[in-house]
């Protein structure tokens, strides 16, 4: 079995992309789903979360945006965030990689893969355009403005570094046919390979 990590830059098109290998039948685990999960009303990090950061969960479980403010520019409280959303997060990726056992390839679908370690997966495929196509998509979206996505960028790490680090990068630039055809040949060999 291959553990291929699926990592990219806001916009860049990693969840199109990781819906493509889901349609091609292979087994996605979606780490941002994960935490959101924790961290909805009734989610297991949600008493810890209120514990540690009082005042930024309520019925609609954790307010992201309080919970934002209390942990973005200080490493100290993200430290303390990152220790309760880690721990789960890595029993549940553990428990999807038990359910597909017998999977030759499952696609772990990451955003902050390189900054979070990521020593999980074999290989990193990383998803990638050129800046001018990423600004135009996300400052197409509803709620995104310059600053907002300014400050994101800031927090990520360079696409230039990203694509110097990746087993492989699957380019989204161009058009969707073109990409789903780079998914398509990356699953055949990554599951020649893993069949092995
Ligand atoms: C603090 C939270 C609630 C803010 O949520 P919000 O929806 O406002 O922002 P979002 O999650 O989209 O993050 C915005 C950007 O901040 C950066 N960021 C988020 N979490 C982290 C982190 N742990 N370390 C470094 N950068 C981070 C990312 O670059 C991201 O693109 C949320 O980011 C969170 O719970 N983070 C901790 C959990 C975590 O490590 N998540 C990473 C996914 S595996
Ligand atoms: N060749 C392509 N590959 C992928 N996405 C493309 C391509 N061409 C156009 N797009 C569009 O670009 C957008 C990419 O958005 P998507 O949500 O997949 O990005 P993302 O990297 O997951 O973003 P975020 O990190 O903000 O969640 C989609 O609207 C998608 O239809």
């Amino acid at each position: 079995m291959i553990r291929l990590g699926l990592t990219g830059s806001i916009g860049m098109g990693k969840s199109t992309v990781a819906a493509m290998f889901a349609q091609q039948g292979v087994p996605v685990f979606d780490a941002d789903a994960q935490v959101h999960a924790l961290q909805a009303p009734g989610g297991a990090a949600v008493a810890a979360i209120e514990r540690e950061f009082p005042g930024t969960t309520g019925a609609m479980g954790v307010d992201r945006a309080a919970l934002g403010n209390a942990v973005f520019g200080d490493d100290d409280a993200m430290k303390r965030l990152e220790a309760i959303i880690h721990p789960a997060i890595a029993r549940a990726r553990e428990a999807f990689a038990n359910r597909h056992a017998d999977a030759t390839l499952l696609l772990f679908d990451v955003p902050l893969l390189f900054e979070t370690g990521g020593s999980y997966v074999d290989k990193v495929a990383v998803v990638s355009a050129p800046a001018e196509v990423q600004r135009e998509r996300v400052l197409a979206r509803p709620d995104m403005n310059e600053a907002r996505f300014e400050a994101i960028m800031a927090r990520q790490m360079p696409d230039a570094e990203k694509r110097a680090r990746a087993d492989f990068v699957i380019d989204t630039g161009t058009s969707l046919d073109a990409t789903q055809g780079q998914v398509r040949r990356l699953i055949a060999c990554l599951s020649a390979a893993g069949a092995r």
